[in-house]
Parts: structure tokens; C-alpha cells; sequence
């Protein structure tokens, strides 16, 4: 007999249809919705501001209170539409395809390949056309992707290992488009489902950044539209208390997704997830506490911030799909009507430009432990 398809997995094929341009007729984007008409989405307004954290040397924050938004059916989502500068933006995508996929983060790539110590990225921009030599030989490291393929959480489309490349020396720029995900700070083992204590320290500038956003989000009031003040409280954690001690970033081209699943390993759940994305939007689906819960479909755009707060710290999520041609021209096009000095900053940035033109990244932080 054939089983029946939950109302996440109907959501999820129906996003992930190819055939045609993606419809967005149902997907909401917060950034463009009226939130007066009150019925799915409700505007916030924060209670305290985004503060400049002061270990990054830029303006990273466009405004002190940012409008954000949370929605009816999913109660403790909160998502901010892009409250970064574009400056912010940038530094993000580098620390998220330079500082952070080095050792001893880990990568999707590392049981096959030596990866430089400068970043797969830095050597994949370089002119010359670096082959990194296969180490695949290392069996006992050949579990890690594979794991992960199987595991529920993950779609083998975001992670499943491909053709030959990883059995040969490969180009730099191949091995590139075959980055899949890098873990931060304390490791996530995807064969054991938890976290491999004592592992490395988390990105310091990111954390604060995460910090301050957990601090910006804390108790966040509704706006009154309509004087209906009776959904639960949002989020009662103190973001002050917001450490970030493991992470996930995601990589996509704009073929892949991730299947539904929860996050659940973290011993911390009264602490939200903090998920920031740069570059190409996709279409998110939260959920609620099972499969069965029929998903809202979410636009997101480079430099949306979701936090999983409160019920939702706990609900069924996933990418079906991530959408073409969608990055800012602040990020493909760095000189279009930009005033600041991309080009002194970022010399080589036409090479992150060409990367988040086609892809999408995210990079969400948790806190693990109780303590
Ligand atoms: O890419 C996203 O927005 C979601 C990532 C995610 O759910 C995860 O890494 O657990
Ligand atoms: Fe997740």
C-alpha cells in the first residue's frame, strides 16, 4: 500500500518542480506584505536595538530597530528582512567561504581532499588552475559524507557525493561547486547525531554578531494591528545569555535544497537558532512539530535573519528551493551605485561576486549546551 505523503512533503514537491519559472503565488515575502491585513504575518516591533558589536569594524546594521516580523501559524519564528549593509553583507560571504571552512571546522570535502590551509576558496580563485590530490583512501573518514546522505535531516541533494571528483585530484574550482556545508565550533558528527565535545572554539567576530542579534530579539512586543494580543510570547530568552557554540554553514547552487527536518541535538532549546543568508533567495518552509503540519512557504533574500524561537525552535524546516538570478547587484555588481570602497577593501571581490551570483549561503549558530 501507498503511504501518505505529509502535508511537508506535498510542500516540498510542489516547491521543488522544476518545470517553469517557480511560482511564488503562495510564498510570503515579509518585506513587501501589508502586515496590517493581519492574517498570516504579523509585524513586531523589537524592543531593543541591533547594537554595533565591536568586534567588527564596520557599520554591520542599517538601523537601530529594523522591522521584523513573525508569523501566525508558526509562533516564535521571527524573521528580519535584511537589516545589514551591504558592507556587512560582503564580510559575512568572506567569513563564510574564507575564515570558516578551514581547520578545524569541517567540511563536506575533508575525508577526501587536503584542503589548503588559505581556503578551498582562496585557491580556487587564484589563475592558476590548482588540483588538490585525492586522499579518499582514508577510509575511516569516508563515513562522514555518506552519513550524512542517509541521515533524515539532510537532502542527498545538498550533499551526496558526485561522480568521479571525489575518487581523483581535482581542480580548486571544481571541488568548489562541490562544497556542501562546513561545520563550526563544537563539530556536529553526522554518523552519531551529536556534537564532538571539545572541538574548536566558534568564530569570535561571528559570534558577536549572532550576540547581538539574539539581544535585538529578546521579548520581542507585537505592533498592535488589530488589538488581538493573544498569541504566545515569542520569544522569553534572554538574548544576552546567546552564545554561539556550534554552527552549520550551507552552500548551494541553485539546483539543490534541503529536505525537511528539525534541529534537535542541541541541549539548549529554550535558546533560539539564529540563520543568516547571503546571495541567491530561496523558498524556506517552516512547519510545526511533525510532518503533518501543513508548512509556510517563506521567501528569503540575501541577508534575511530567521530566528527559531519559542514552539518553532522545534519545527520541521527545510529549502525546497533556492532561485536564479535573485542575488543584489551590491553583491554580483560591487561598483553599481555603490559609494563604499569595495574595490580598496575587497580587491579580489569580482570572484565572490561570480560565487554568490549562483549560490546561496547560510549560516545559522546554536547554542549547545544548558550551561
Ligand atoms: O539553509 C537554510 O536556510 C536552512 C539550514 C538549516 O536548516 C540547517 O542547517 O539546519
Ligand atoms: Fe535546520
Amino acid at each position: 500500500m501507498q503511504q501518505q505523503q505529509t502535508a511537508f512533503r506535498r510542500a516540498e514537491k510542489k516547491h521543488k518542480a522544476r518545470r517553469g519559472l517557480p511560482n511564488l503565488a503562495d510564498v510570503i515575502d515579509v518585506s513587501t506584505i501589508d502586515a496590517s491585513d493581519g492574517a498570516a504575518v504579523r509585524q513586531l516591533s523589537l524592543t531593543r536595538d541591533m547594537c554595533q558589536p565591536s568586534a567588527l569594524p564596520f557599520q554591520t546594521f542599517c538601523q537601530d530597530r529594523p522591522p521584523a516580523y513573525t508569523l501566525r501559524d508558526h509562533p516564535g519564528l521571527i524573521v528580519i528582512p535584511n537589516p545589514f549593509t551591504a558592507e556587512a553583507q560582503r564580510w559575512l560571504a568572506r567569513k563564510c567561504l574564507c575564515d570558516c571552512t578551514r581547520p578545524p571546522n569541517r567540511t563536506n570535502l575533508d575525508p577526501f581532499f587536503d584542503l589548503p590551509s588559505q581556503s578551498l576558496f582562496a585557491l580556487a580563485s587564484l589563475p592558476s588552475n590548482n588540483r588538490l590530490a585525492n586522499t579518499s583512501m582514508r577510509e575511516e573518514s569516508q563515513h562522514l559524507v555518506a552519513s550524512r546522505v542517509q541521515s533524515d535531516s539532510i537532502d542527498a541533494g545538498i550533499s551526496r557525493p558526485k561522480g568521479r571528483i571525489y575518487t581523483q585530484s581535482a581542480p580548486a574550482a571544481d571541488l568548489l561547486e562541490h562544497l556542501r556545508w562546513c561545520t563550526l565550533g563544537q563539530q556536529y558528527n553526522w554518523t552519531t547525531k551529536e556534537y564532538d565535545l571539545g572541538t574548536s572554539a566558534f568564530d569570535r567576530e561571528l559570534n558577536a554578531l549572532m550576540h547581538s542579534i539574539a539581544e535585538a530579539i529578546s521579548d520581542p512586543a507585537y505592533a498592535a494591528c488589530d488589538g488581538s494580543e493573544d498569541w504566545p510570547r515569542i520569544n522569553s530568552y534572554d538574548g544576552s545569555e546567546f552564545v554561539s557554540q556550534a554552527g552549520i554553514i550551507n552552500y548551494y547552487d541553485d539546483r539543490a535544497s534541503m529536505a525537511g527536518h528539525v534541529d534537535k541535538t542541541e541541549e539548549s532549546m529554550d535558546a533560539p537558532l539564529i540563520s543568516l543568508s547571503v546571495g541567491l533567495s530561496c523558498i524556506y518552509l517552516i512547519g510545526g512539530p511533525t510532518r503533518d503540519t501543513e508548512p509556510t512557504p517563506l521567501l528569503l533574500r540575501s541577508g534575511d535573519v530567521l530566528a527559531m524561537c519559542g514552539d518553532s525552535r522545534l519545527a520541521f524546516h527545510g529549502v525546497p528551493r533556492v532561485l536564479p538570478d535573485t542575488a543584489p547587484e551590491y553583491l554580483t555588481q560591487p561598483n553599481a551605485g555603490d559609494a563604499d570602497d569595495v574595490a580598496a577593501r575587497y580587491p579580489e571581490w569580482h570572484n565572490f561576486a561570480v560565487y554568490l551570483g549562483t549560490h546561496r549561503i547560510n549560516c545559522n549558530a546554536r547554542k549547545c549546551s544548558q550551561k
